[in-house]
C-alpha cells in the first residue's frame, strides 16, 4: 500500500506543489498577458545550498544511511524536550515487543499442543496454561502500547514548541545581511512550516518503526525455528511494498522543493490580502483586486496540478506495489502448500507458520511503511538541521568583548560595503569621525547610502572593507547585542508592532518599567498627543486586529518611534528621517529634543528637510556611495557645492519670487 507520504507539517500553511511541465500550463493558468509572466520559470528544481538536491534522488543505500543521522536529531531533540519521557516512551516500546513477540512464539505452542494426536479435552488442558500466558503477553503489550502513545503525544507537543523556539531564536539571531539573501527566507519558511512541525513525527514513526521492526524479529525468530525457508519467502512478498513507498517519498520529496518558491509567493499574497490594513487599502486603491487574485489563480492552479500528477503517480504506485505483494504472499502460500503437501512441513508447524508469516508480513510491511514515513519526515528534520547550521554561520560568534559602553569618538575607516547579491557597492571608502556631543547630519539624494551608514554605525551590518571602531574597538569583534544596546534608533521605516503604545515605547529596554522616563519619552516626542486621542491611553493596542485596538497614523507611528528612542537613553542615538511624517510643530518638538538629548551623546541624523540639517555640528554629504562634502551648514553653503545645491532647491521652494521648478542637481 502506497501511503500519501507527506510530512504532516507541510499541510498546514502550505500544501506541495510542483512542476507542470511548460509544454502542458494548467487548466486554470490565466491569459498570457500577465505582469507576471517573467516569472513563471520559478518552478524549477533550483538545488541551494542548504537543500540536498541528491536526498530525492534516493537508493536504499542513501535512505539506509540517512536513517542514524535522522535518528540522531530526532532524539536529540526528543532528549532535550523530555529525557524521561523519551526512556519511558521507548522501554515501553521494547515491552509492547516483547510482549507481542512472546504471544506469538506461544500462539505456535498453542498450535503444536492442539493438533498433536490424543482427545480434545486433554489437548485443550494442556494448551490452557500456555492460553493464559498469551493473553498476559497480550495486555502487557497492550498497557505498553497505551502509556507509549500517552508519553509519545506529550513528548510530541514539546518537540514541536522546542523546534519552533530554536528555529525563531536563531532567526533573531542571524546576521541581517542573511535577510537580504533569498535563500536564507526560502530555507527558513521550509524550516518553520515542514522541519519544525515534523519533528514530533518523526520521532513518531522511528518508534513505530522499531516496535515494528521487534515484532518482525519475534515472527521472523519463530519462523526461523519452524523453517528457514519460510524466511525468505517473507522477505520476498514485502519488497514491493518498501519500493513503492520510496518511489512515493522522493516524490513529494522533489515535489515540495521544486515549488518553494511557488508557495511563498501564495504565503506573501495571502497575508497582504487577509493580514495588512495598508494593504487592504492600496489593493482597493490601486484596483489591485484582479492583479492579485488573477496571481493567486495561477499559483493555484499550479500547485493543484502538482498535486494531481502526485497523486495520479501515487495510485500507480500503489496498485502496482499490491499487485505484486499479492504475488509474493501467493508465492510464500504456494511454498507452504508444497512444503505440506510433500511431507516437509507437519500439519502443526504449518499452522503455526502460517500465523508466523501473516504477523511478520504484517509487521515488515509497517517496518517499511512506517520507515519510509520517517524518512521522508525526516528529511525535512535534516532541512531543518540544515538551516540551524546555516544560521549558526551567518550569526556572529559570541563573545564577551563588549562595545565601550559610553563612546568618546566613533570612527568610520575606510568603509565599503555591498547588499547581498548586489554588485554596485552601497557605500565606497567613506571615512568620518563623530565625538560624543556632536549631532552630525549624513545628506544625500535618494540611493546615496545615507541609511546604510546609519545601520552600519549602529552595528545592524558589518563592513565589506574598512571597518568602524568605537574608541578604537572594532565592532567586528564584540558582542553584537552589546552594540545594539547602546544604540537608539529611529528607523526610517518604522515596525508597527502590533502592541500597547507603552509596549511599543519601551519594548527592548534594560531594566524594569522607569515611569519618569516614559513620561518624558512620551512628551519630548509628542506622543502624549496621541495617546490623549487613544481610548485606552497608553494601554491601548496598536492594532485592529484586537477588539480594542486602534490604528495609529504614519505621523503618529512616527512619534512613537522617536518615543521609543528617547526611551532607551543610549548613548548613541541614530534617526533616519525622524519627522518625515511629522506635521511642522511635531517636528520643531523633535528637533528640539533631539538637540537637548545629543548633549553627552552621540547623534547622526538622516534628513531630506535641509532646514532640519542646520542643527547639526558637522554634515556628510554623501552621492552615489561616496562622501563628497563635509562641513559645517554655513561651510558648505560657502563652498557652493552638491550640499548648497540641494539647499537652494528646498529653500526656492518657499521663495516667492524663486519658483522651484527648473531647479537642477548636479548629475
Ligand atoms: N537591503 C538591501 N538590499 C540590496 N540593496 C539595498 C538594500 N537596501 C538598500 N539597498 C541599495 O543600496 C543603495 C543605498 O541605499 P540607502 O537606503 O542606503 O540609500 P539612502 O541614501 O538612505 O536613500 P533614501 O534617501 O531614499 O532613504 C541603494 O542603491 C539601494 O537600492
Amino acid at each position: 500500500m502506497v501511503t500519501s507520504a507527506r510530512g504532516k507539517g507541510r499541510e498546514d500553511p502550505a500544501p506541495p506543489a510542483s512542476t507542470p511541465p511548460a509544454s502542458t500550463p494548467p487548466a486554470s493558468t490565466p491569459p498570457a498577458s500577465t505582469p507576471l509572466d517573467g516569472v513563471r520559470d520559478e518552478v524549477v528544481a533550483r538545488p541551494s545550498g542548504l537543500f540536498d538536491a541528491q536526498t530525492y534522488r534516493t537508493s536504499v543505500w542513501r535512505i539506509a544511511a540517512q536513517f542514524p543521522r535522522i535518528t540522531r536529531i530526532t532524539f536529540q531533540a526528543a532528549w532535550r524536550a523530555g529525557r524521561a519521557a523519551h526512556l519511558v516512551t521507548l522501554a515501553t516500546q521494547v515491552v509492547a515487543a516483547l510482549g507481542a513477540g512472546f504471544g506469538l512464539y506461544s500462539a505456535a505452542g498453542v498450535l503444536r499442543q492442539l493438533l498433536t494426536a490424543g482427545a480434545s479435552a486433554d489437548r485443550v488442558a494442556a494448551a490452557l496454561p500456555t492460553l493464559m500466558m498469551i493473553v498476559v503477553a497480550l495486555a502487557v503489550q497492550a498497557s505498553a502500547e497505551t502509556c507509549g502513545a500517552y508519553l509519545g503525544k506529550r513528548l510530541a507537543a514539546r518537540m514541536k514548541r522546542d523546534a519552533r523556539g530554536r528555529l525563531l531564536d536563531a532567526a533573531c539571531h542571524v546576521e541581517l545581511s542573511a535577510f537580504d539573501d533569498p535563500a536564507w527566507h526560502e530555507a527558513l519558511e521550509r524550516a518553520e512550516t515542514a522541519g519544525a512541525p515534523n519533528f514530533d513525527a518523526t520521532h513518531g514513526w522511528i518508534m513505530a518503526t522499531l516496535h515494528s521492526l521487534m515484532l518482525v524479529v519475534a515472527a521472523a525468530g519463530t519462523l526461523g525455528v519452524l523453517d528457514p525457508v519460510l524466511l525468505v519467502a517473507l522477505v520476498v512478498s514485502v519488497l514491493p511494498e518498501g519500493w513503492s513507498a520510496l518511489r512515493a517519498a522522493r516524490l513529494d520529496y522533489e515535489s515540495f522543493h521544486r515549488c518553494g518558491l511557488l508557495r511563498r509567493r501564495l504565503w506573501l499574497l495571502t497575508r497582504l490580502v487577509r493580514g495588512e490594513p495598508r494593504a487592504a487599502a492600496e489593493i482597493r486603491a490601486h484596483t489591485a483586486q484582479r492583479f492579485v487574485m488573477t496571481e493567486v489563480d495561477r499559483i493555484g492552479g499550479l500547485l493543484e496540478a502538482e498535486e494531481l500528477r502526485l497523486a495520479a503517480k501515487h495510485a500507480r504506485l500503489g496498485s502496482v506495489a499490491r499487485a505484486l505483494g499479492g504475488v509474493g504472499l501467493g508465492a510464500a502460500y504456494v511454498l507452504l502448500g508444497v512444503f505440506l503437501a510433500t511431507g516437509r512441513t507437519p500439519l502443526a508447524v504449518a499452522g503455526a507458520a502460517l500465523i508466523a508469516v501473516q504477523v511478520g508480513r504484517r509487521r515488515l510491511a509497517e517496518v517499511v511503511r512506517y520507515g519510509m514515513r520517517a524518512y521522508e519526515t525526516g528529511m525535512y528534520v535534516l532541512d531543518y538541521q540544515r538551516v540551524l547550521d546555516d544560521a549558526a554561520a551567518r550569526t556572529r560568534p559570541r563573545t564577551d568583548r563588549r562595545v565601550p559602553v559610553d563612546p568618546e569618538v566613533i570612527r568610520v575607516e575606510n568603509v565599503s560595503f555591498g547588499y547581498h547579491g548586489s554588485a554596485r557597492p552601497a557605500l565606497r571608502e567613506v571615512s568620518l569621525e563623530i565625538r560624543r556631543g556632536q549631532i552630525i547630519a549624513l545628506v544625500g539624494e535618494n540611493g546615496s547610502g545615507k541609511s546604510t551608514l546609519a545601520k552600519l554605525l549602529a552595528g545592524l551590518y558589518l563592513p565589506t572593507g574598512g571597518r568602524i571602531t568605537w574608541d578604537g574597538v572594532d565592532l567586528a569583534g564584540v558582542d553584537p547585542d552589546s552594540v545594539s544596546r547602546a544604540v537608539a534608533m529611529v528607523p526610517q521605516d518604522t515596525l508597527h508592532w502590533p502592541l500597547t503604545i507603552r509596549d511599543n515605547i519601551t519594548l527592548g529596554a534594560d531594566g524594569p518599567l522607569d515611569a519618569d522616563r516614559l513620561r518624558y519619552a512620551v512628551a519630548a516626542s509628542g506622543t502624549d498627543q496621541v495617546v490623549a486621542q487613544m481610548p485606552h491611553g497608553l494601554d491601548t493596542p496598536l492594532s485592529r486586529h484586537y477588539v480594542h485596538g486602534a490604528q495609529a497614523s504614519g505621523g503618529q507611528w512616527q512619534r512613537i518611534s522617536v518615543a521609543r528612542a528617547l526611551y532607551r537613553d543610549a548613548p548613541v542615538l541614530v534617526a533616519d528621517e525622524p519627522t518625515a511624517a511629522l506635521d511642522a510643530r511635531a517636528e520643531a518638538q523633535v528637533y528640539a529634543s533631539l538637540a537637548e538629548l545629543a548633549a553627552g551623546r552621540t547623534c547622526v541624523l538622516i534628513t531630506h528637510r535641509m532646514a532640519s540639517v542646520k542643527i547639526a555640528d558637522h554634515i556628510y554629504v554623501l552621492h552615489e556611495g561616496r562622501l563628497v562634502e563635509e562641513g559645517t551648514h554655513e561651510s558648505l553653503l560657502a563652498a557652493g557645492g552638491r550640499y548648497a545645491e540641494l539647499y537652494a532647491l528646498q529653500a526656492s521652494a518657499y521663495a516667492d519670487d524663486e519658483p522651484a521648478v527648473g531647479a537642477r542637481v548636479s548629475p
